[in-house]
């Protein structure tokens, strides 16, 4: 079987254009311009790329863009600062810090400072509870665009059979927490899962987000499953840098029905569910309906 490619930078040119529509309706009906902040400590070069292309879809979807670029031995009470500035201005209805940070400062304890309604990348304790716990939160990035697109691709994942393979806050937990809330199967493994290779085989859906390069083989593959590849990773082949993900695209894509590729597949849709996330929480901010279908 040749898999269907589900092309996650087509499916976030959409996602943005929904963004832009509410924007604008925002402006229009109620003199509002959502705001996003977004804060980068230290010049790691990837975090670099991935805030300027926030800020410049930001901008692009009619909000406004606060970016505040602060050095690598920045202190934790000088950083913490910052977010409590943010937290109190009424312009920004969604604060973001880029990840990872910088070895001398607590990731938990920053995450953790955002106002719950202000944490549009979902990471904070109080977001974790409510989705964890099937109430209204903000939703992490990277598995709400993993789970639109298994929403369009589907319709219903109702019964399905979900494995994610790995376990981190950011993405593998509250992945399966969104599968478990549309009512799949779901088994979360991990490093030390025992006979990975025959749990991946009960998959109706596959979502790899381990940060390991080419790590699924094609042969763990049910034939037809959907393949949802989380992973980037660079690495060298040919003398050249590449990026691949976490599955073997190639041994894969011949056994699933449907697969994201890398590039161009979950990376893009996180930026477009960032821009989402901001308009939803500038309506919550504002007791305003929410946008339909930008949410879980
Ligand atoms: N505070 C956060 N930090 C980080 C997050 C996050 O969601 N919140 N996620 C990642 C990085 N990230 C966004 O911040 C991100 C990663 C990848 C992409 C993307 O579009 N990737 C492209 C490839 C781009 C390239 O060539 O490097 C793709 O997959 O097609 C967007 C955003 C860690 N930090």
């Amino acid at each position: 079987m040749a898999a269907n490619i589900i092309d996650g930078k087509a499916f976030a040119a959409t996602v943005r254009e929904k963004v832009a529509g509410h924007v604008a309706r925002l402006k229009e009906e109620h003199d509002i311009t959502p705001g996003l902040a977004v804060v980068l400590v230290g010049e790691d070069p990837a975090s670099q790329v991935y805030v300027r292309s926030k800020g410049k879809q930001t901008v692009e979807a009619g909000m406004n863009s606060f970016e505040h670029k602060l050095d690598a031995d920045t202190s934790e009470a000088d950083l913490l600062a910052v977010v409590d500035q943010l937290n109190k201005d009424p312009a920004v209805h969604g604060i973001l810090v880029q990840l990872p940070l910088p070895g001398h400062l607590n990731e938990d304890l920053i995450i953790n400072s955002i106002a719950p309604e202000k944490d549009v990348d979902g990471f904070h304790i109080s977001n974790v509870g409510l989705l964890g716990t099937g109430q209204k939160s903000m939703v992490p990035c990277t598995p709400l665009g993993c789970l639109m697109m298994l929403r369009d691709y589907h319709g219903s994942l109702s019964g399905m059979d979900a494995v994610v393979i790995g376990r981190s806050n950011i993405v593998g937990k509250p992945m399966a927490q969104l599968l478990l809330g549309d009512s799949c199967t779901v088994t979360i493994a991990h490093s030390r899962t025992k006979d990975l290779p025959d749990v991946v085989r009960r998959a109706d859906i596959v979502v790899a987000a381990v940060g390991r390069p080419e790590m699924v083989p094609g042969d763990w593959i049910k034939e037809g499953a959907t393949v949802i590849d989380v992973g980037i990773n660079r690495i060298e082949r040919d003398g050249k840098n590449v990026l691949v993900g976490d599955v073997d695209f190639a041994s894969c894509a011949e056994r699933a029905g449907a697969i994201t590729p890398v590039p161009g597949g979950v990376g893009p849709m996180t930026i477009a569910c960032l821009l989402a996330n901001t308009v939803t929480a500038c309506c919550r901010a504002n007791g305003l309906a929410e946008p339909e279908g930008l949410t879980a």
